[in-house]
């Protein structure tokens, strides 16, 4: 990755406080997107590492991938298919392949559905997403490739931040580690 790519994630990257009731700070990584230069550079910058392997597609989970995966898609030059979380009460029509997560990093179990239409035997499937930090939502995905006859490749994100095993068995390749970001 470009090191000035490195160094912009960082400095528009923050923790904000939600407010009284929360125990913990959450991520704000809105930066990333409303800075030009960063929003070009961050779908180039997560393919990179699967361009050998070429994926066919894109698939990323609601909502911030929704974002991601369409920048890494064209990056790629292929298609992306959206993993839709109906949990927020919005079915996806027509025939779905689902899975459920393990617990989260917010110890919830994540329902995901896939279009059927969308994906199929022979696709060589890049999972893009912005953070990841159990992987659970990514073996929900895999599994929802599995299901399909499809082949996830591995999974691009601008955060990882599983341990080394997971990062390997499940092929990460991201651009920070939540050590890289400001206290
Ligand atoms: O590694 P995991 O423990 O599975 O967690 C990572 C997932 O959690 C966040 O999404 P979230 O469900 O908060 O949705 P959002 O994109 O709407 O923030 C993040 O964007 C990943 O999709």
């Amino acid at each position: 990755m470009p090191a000035e790519l490195s160094k912009r994630l960082v400095e528009l990257f923050r923790w904000v406080d939600p407010g009284p009731g929360s125990s913990h700070l959450v991520s704000d990584t809105s930066g990333w997107w409303r800075d030009p230069a960063t929003l070009a550079a961050l779908g180039p910058a997560l393919v990179a590492p699967f361009r050998a392997v070429r994926p066919t597609v894109v698939v990323s989970p609601a909502v911030t991938g929704f974002l991601l995966g369409p920048l890494a898609a064209t990056a790629l030059g292929v298609g992306f298919v959206a993993a839709h979380k109906p949990g927020d009460g919005r079915l996806p029509a027509g025939p779905l392949t689902w899975a459920q997560s393990p617990p989260d990093f917010r110890g919830r179990r994540v329902d995901l559905a896939v279009r059927d239409r969308h994906l199929g035997p022979g696709d060589r499937v890049l999972v893009v997403d912005d953070w990841v930090d159990t992987a659970a939502q990514v073996r929900a995905v895999y599994q929802i490739c599995t299901t399909r006859g499809a082949e996830p490749v591995g999974t691009a994100a601008v955060v990882d931040g599983c341990p080394p095993t997971v990062t390997k068995e499940l092929r990460i390749a991201a651009l920070l580690t939540p050590a890289d970001l400001p206290a």
